[in-house]
């Protein structure tokens, strides 16, 4: 057999999609050598054509700790795996396309982050996205317990209040539960926290740490001001400014992009430093310390988001809340009520 053949044959196995590399011989040869061996994690990302999983794709590839990045979507895979894998960074990156290579994209994963699903238009909840986000989810996870149920999944899609309540179902239904391992992304309203905070007190935001308790859409996101580092303190205009600009954050992206769609780049970023935090974990790093919304024993909701630390099993310690203030104990209360309805509606879609 002709070399070029040998290769053409070997690359397609390896590659799943075969169409697009099939004509192009040097590509077929780059990827035949690619054998995605070097040390590292396996990531895998699914929905990675979309507004946030473009830019988190791209951040991923330039991740040091990723040795394999899998991009799954059921649109335009290829196209965006074709140009994240000329990137010169050593991640090995593979596209998968449609339901049809979900199992592929996801065998052999340690970490599967989910951005996939509808965004907001402006006059919309988050909770609008139940109908359709709901679903995707489902099969999603459904393929994350059948072909690597010890990943730990970082979970994006909306509504975050009730998509890991149905991640959870699905996973303890295929009998592959672990709560350590499910975690919900509310990455962007502590990146957000701590931007707003910083601009107030005048400061660098990267010194600046706001923890975000509760959820992830509207009351549910609870700033803790009190508890922000380095220690300060705030007016009372201060906090109520604060406080409502932190949970319509999201709101305020929608709104500005008019129509076309939620926040993709700050949540990219979000996911980006989040996903780096559960891979320092994996790898054992000591002291990593993030919130997410996690099952939880800190109140009596079976998921809340709090701090959580990272570890080689995942979210291997939630933290407890802390002392609170009044203003912070009555929107704690606002915050749970909200909370305990999306939950149900995420459990009860599963055991409908
Ligand atoms: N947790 C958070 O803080 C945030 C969450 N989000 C949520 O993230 C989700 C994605 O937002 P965008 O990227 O802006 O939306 P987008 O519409 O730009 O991208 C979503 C991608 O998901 C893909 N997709 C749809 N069904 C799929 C399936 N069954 N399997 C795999 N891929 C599928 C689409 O083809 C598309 O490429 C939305 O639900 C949004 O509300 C957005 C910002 C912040
Ligand atoms: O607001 C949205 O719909 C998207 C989101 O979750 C956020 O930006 O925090």
């Amino acid at each position: 057999m002709e070399i070029n053949q040998r290769i053409a044959t070997i690359s397609a196995h390896l590659h799943p999609i075969k169409p697009q590399m099939a004509e192009h011989p040097i590509l077929r040869q780059a990827d035949c050598r690619a054998k995605g061996g070097a040390p590292g994690f396996k990531v895998a990302i699914l929905g990675a054509a979309g507004g946030i999983g473009q830019p988190l794709a791209m951040l991923m590839k330039m991740n040091p700790l990723v040795s394999v990045l899998h991009l799954y979507d059921v649109v335009n895979a290829p196209g965006v795996t074709a140009d994240i894998s000329h990137m010169d960074t050593g991640a090995v990156v593979r596209g998968f396309l449609g339901q049809p290579q979900l199992e592929n994209a996801l065998t052999g994963m340690d970490l599967v982050i989910i951005p996939a699903g509808v965004p907001r238009k402006p006059g919309m909840t988050r909770d609008d996205l139940f109908k359709i986000n709901a679903g995707i989810v489902k099969t999603l996870c459904e393929g994350i317990a059948k072909c690597c149920p010890n990943a730990v999944v970082n979970l994006i899609s909306n509504p975050v209040n009730s998509t890991v309540p149905i991640a959870a179902e699905v996973f303890k239904k295929a009998g592959t539960y672990d709560p350590k391992k499910l975690l919900g992304v509310t990455m962007l309203d502590v990146v957000r926290a701590n931007t707003f905070v910083a601009e107030v007190l005048g400061l660098d935001p990267r010194e600046v740490n706001v923890p975000v308790v509760g959820g992830h859409a509207g009351v549910t996101i609870l700033p803790l001001l009190s508890q922000v580092k380095p220690p300060c303190s705030f007016t009372p205009d201060e906090i109520e400014y604060l406080t409502k600009r932190i949970q319509d954050g999201g709101t305020e992206v929608v709104q500005a992009k008019a129509g076309a769609g939620s926040a993709t780049l700050s949540m990219a970023y979000a996911a980006v430093k989040f996903a780096d935090a559960c891979l320092r974990g994996l790898r054992g790093d000591a002291g990593i310390v993030e919130c997410a919304f996690v099952a939880s024993q800190v109140t009596e909701l079976p998921f809340f988001a709090t701090k959580v630390r990272l570890g080689r099993a995942g979210a291997e310690e939630v933290y407890q809340l802390g002392p609170l203030n009044e203003y912070e104990r009555v929107g704690l209360e606002k915050a749970k009520e909200e909370l305990e309805a999306s939950i149900q509606k995420g459990v009860s879609f599963i055991r409908k």
